[in-house]
């Protein structure tokens, strides 16, 4: 595929969380006075840099917290950097925490007109495409219902069809298909390639070899927040599973 300028570029990105360490008061005071931290200061991301060409599908690949949701989580916007910087062009959408922001007294319809205005369609196009999101979703006779007597495979469809019919360049999924069923599963695996073939940028999150085989041509493996190998998806996915990985620090 022809690439283009890059629709995302991660800048010497680190994330530092600070973990608390449990104390009774006393010991607390006591470590307090003699000047003993209470909390230590832990690298999520380590000076991580990499650009992501517009119409690219990149996977973000390694082990149980080594930091691809907080590297996602920065991307799309909802978390800062503490050094370095990323740059997207174009409408991002990320399916990240979905149904995040659906409230649960709200019905459903009452839900897609909120959500897809967030994510910054206006009135008349989200009645454009109303049909189509409650269609993709197929919950169509709960439509009036308060979410919150959604079963969590209903309100995930329909908060993951909002997020994905929306206007977007951009779209981060983060491991989101595990949710969903079988046939559900199938319909977004089809939709992901449609918006591949509209040359969408994609980042994808996931431990399912299979979907990200299929989805992404490029594969970014790291560990403890550092990039540890960017290449063509089939070699990143080797590297993954190789001793070098595993012995990486
Ligand atoms: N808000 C937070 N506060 C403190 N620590 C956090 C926070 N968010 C993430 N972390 C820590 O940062 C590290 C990276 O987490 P992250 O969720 O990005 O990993 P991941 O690669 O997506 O993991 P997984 O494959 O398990 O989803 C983990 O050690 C996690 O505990």
């Amino acid at each position: 595929m022809e690439q283009h300028q890059p629709a995302i570029v991660v800048d010497h990105v680190s994330k530092h969380f600070s973990l608390k360490h449990t104390h009774s008061m006393k010991e607390a005071f006591i470590g307090w006075t003699k000047g003993k931290k209470l909390r230590s200061d832990f690298t999520a991301l380590n000076d991580l840099s990499f650009d992501v060409a517009e119409g690219e599908s990149v996977a973000l690949l390694g082990y149980n917290g080594s930091g691809k949701s907080t590297m996602l989580k920065i991307m799309s916007g909802v978390m800062p950097p503490d050094e370095g910087t990323v740059m997207t062009r174009g409408r991002v959408a990320g399916l990240i925490e979905v149904g995040a922001g659906f409230h649960p007294d709200l019905t459903g319809r009452e839900n897609v007109y909120l959500n897809a205005a967030i994510l910054g369609m206006k009135q008349h196009e989200i009645d454009a495409i109303f049909e189509q999101i409650v269609d993709f979703a197929e919950i169509r006779e709960f439509l009036d219902q308060e979410v919150k007597y959604y079963s969590s495979g209903m309100f995930m469809r329909l908060a993951f069809s909002v997020a994905i019919h929306v206007e977007l360049d951009i779209l981060l999924v983060d491991e989101i298909l595990s949710v969903g069923d079988a046939p559900f599963r199938e319909k977004c695996r089809l939709k992901f390639q449609e918006m591949i073939a509209q040359n969408k940028t994609m980042v994808v999150v996931s431990h399912d070899m299979e979907m990200v085989r299929e989805l992404c041509g490029r594969g970014i493996v790291i560990k403890r927040g550092k990039k540890h190998f960017d290449g063509p998806i089939e070699q990143a996915i080797e590297y993954l599973g190789s001793e070098d990985y595993q012995l990486a620090e």
